[in-house]
């Protein structure tokens, strides 16, 4: 039977395949005695054995679908279970102490993790402790006789379900098969979305119940431009999100022939459209998209997907790709901004009560400075390839923009000693996602090049509401006037000091938001590539002179976010 279940629209379009169930099984199992040791020892080596089988299987394919980087952590994991030390501690345990595999097996393993995350001096070994916690949880399922998914073992079209996807997750969906993704958490500026919507993927969250209500093979149709999933469609569904469809992709024809324009409002005036990137591969869409530059790269994901810190080498090919793929055109690279949602493996963080506030971004970067100033190092030596700007994440204080600074500017001197060409007009700026800094804009304006502001972080912080978490998404409210204030106050402080004031939130490619945003001057307009044509179609609709006067009213008279959106419609529509 038709069953629709409603979600946060998360990344346009739409699709239609069967349902695969990205779902961890319950690994949980009960402590055993046994009296055949044997037996156990051989119901152990059988569940390696299949689990060897299935490494090897996913390697290949993983080779094949997403490249070699992606394939070598299989490898670690079929090390872990040839290494005696390893599989020969569990085997003397079920001896020694008479206890069942899974028994066994979770105390060497936890002994063997605790020992690996213990050795904070070697981030190779740490990296290690990931290792064994996945290849375990694959033995376990095993033992059990539960199914694990194989996301890397796809070789159809699907879509996935999942109760949640992290940023990893997300990179690691082969594109040829899967055609988007719904979950039951998150909301549209988690990292998972922000990454559908670069790859073109479809994406629903926030569902609450999909992992219940969707079952393995069932066909859904996903309906990334309303938020929501059809289950079991009927023939008259079919035909009316085909409809769907063709008109989204007629449209999507339509903006295409921006591609090769500026991006100029109905009374002349120029404005730059940029694009968020989070990888090297991501440039192919921004040039196909017609960005004017790049305003923010999102580098953790290059952190993310390596199996260890990057060598300053690897950072500076990566950099360097980027900042010479735009051909003299700006490219903003922000610095990593781990935390939050976003973790690295072999760079464990203590356990926090409240991430999102806790140790992450700038604050990392300049308490390990080993890190940051390789990162600093490999952005010096790219930027004599291109027009390179640099910003820092999460500054909430000027001593924490200024002590970024001196780190930068120390860097580049002993570079430039050594005889290294690094470029002399690098601007350095910060994101303004902290509402501390936000008001104090009048104050860092004076020291930094450029502000960008990144909604995502700010509307979260101002309004107290996370980002990821569904039952408070409506407290992502970008047209709150309380949010329009700070994002004024920012424009107004970076132009009284000659600065230029961009947006690299997801607000800045938000329909409602950019005629606000032009008639408060903001510089330059930074969002998913494929954002980018929609919203140089609605700029040239739009007459700046009209909108000074919106966007007074939006921030002076309108009480609620509602109240904005409706006066943005009215003045749209009229
Ligand atoms: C652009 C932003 O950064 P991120 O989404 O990566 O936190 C933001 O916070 O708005
Ligand atoms: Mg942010």
């Amino acid at each position: 039977m038709v069953k629709t279940i409603k979600g946060i629209a998360a990344s346009d379009g739409i699709a239609t395949a069967e349902a695969y169930l990205l779902v961890q099984p319950d690994l949980s199992f009960d402590k055993k005695s046994i009296s055949d040791a044997d037996a156990e020892i051989s119901r152990l080596q059988d569940a390696i054995s299949t689990s060897d089988d299935e490494l090897t299987k996913i390697r290949d394919t993983a080779k094949e679908s997403l490249g070699e980087e992606e394939a070598q952590v299989f490898d670690a994991h079929k090390m872990i279970l040839a290494d005696p030390e390893f599989t020969g501690a569990v085997e003397q345990q079920i001896k020694d102490q008479s206890v069942n595999a899974e028994q066994s097996l979770s105390d060497v393993s936890n002994n063997f993790i605790s020992i690996f995350e213990g050795m904070t001096d070697n981030a190779y070994m740490q990296e290690r402790a990931a290792d064994v916690r996945d290849v375990t949880k694959r033995v376990m399922a095993h033992l059990l006789g539960v199914a694990l998914p194989n996301p890397a073992l796809i070789d159809h079209e699907v879509i996935v379900v999942a109760h949640d996807l992290t940023p990893s997750d997300t990179a690691q969906l082969n594109k040829k098969y899967v055609k988007g993704f719904v979950t039951d958490i998150g909301g549209r500026t988690a990292h998972s979305a922000i990454m559908a919507r670069s790859l073109e993927l479809p994406a629903v969250v926030g569902t609450d119940s999909i992992t219940k209500d969707a079952t393995e093979g069932q066909t859904i149709i996903l309906d990334g431009l309303n938020g929501a999933a059809i289950l079991d469609p009927s023939d008259e569904d079919i035909k009316h999100y085909q409809k769907l469809a063709k008109d989204f992709a007629d449209q999507k024809a339509e903006w295409d022939k921006l591609k090769n324009e500026a991006t100029v409002t109905a009374d002349g005036k120029h404005f730059d459209i940029a694009a968020n990137i989070g990888t090297p591969d991501d440039l192919q869409g921004v040039i196909d998209n017609g960005a004017e530059g790049i305003g923010l790269y999102r580098t953790e994901f290059l952190y993310m997907q390596s199996e260890e810190l990057p060598s300053e080498d690897d950072q500076f090919k990566a950099y360097k790709k980027v900042v010479e793929g735009m051909s003299g055109k700006p490219v903003v690279v922000r610095t990593m901004d781990i935390g939050g949602d976003k973790h690295l493996s072999y760079l464990p963080l203590p356990e926090e009560m409240n991430p999102f506030l806790g140790y992450r971004a700038i604050r990392i970067s300049l308490d390990r400075q080993e890190i940051f100033r390789t990162q600093l190092r490999a952005l010096l030596r790219a930027s004599a390839f291109g027009k390179l700007r640099i910003m820092f994440p999460m500054i909430g204080t000027l001593q924490e923009f200024r002590d970024a600074k001196k780190v930068f500017e120390e860097e580049k001197t002993k570079l430039v000693e050594k005889g290294v060409k690094v470029s002399d007009e690098i601007q350095l700026g910060m994101m303004m996602e902290v509402p501390a800094a936000a008001i104090l804009a009048d104050q860092f304006a004076k020291e930094v090049d450029f502000f960008s502001i990144g909604t995502n972080d700010l509307i979260q912080y101002t309004m107290a509401a996370d980002r990821g978490n569904e039952h408070v998404s409506y407290l992502y409210q970008p047209y709150n006037p309380s949010i329009l204030r700070l994002v004024k106050h920012v424009i107004e402080s970076a132009h009284k000091e000659g600065k230029w004031a961009g947006m690299c939130g997801e607000a800045a490619g938000d329909n409602i938001m950019v005629p606000l945003l032009l008639g408060m001057g903001l510089d330059e307009y930074s969002m998913s590539a494929t954002s980018v044509l929609r919203v140089r179609s609605l700029m040239k609709k739009l007459s700046t002179a009209d909108l000074k006067e919106l966007a007074e009213r939006a921030v002076n008279e309108s009480i609620t976010n509602e109240d904005n959106k409706k006066l943005v419609e009215s003045y749209i529509n009229k």
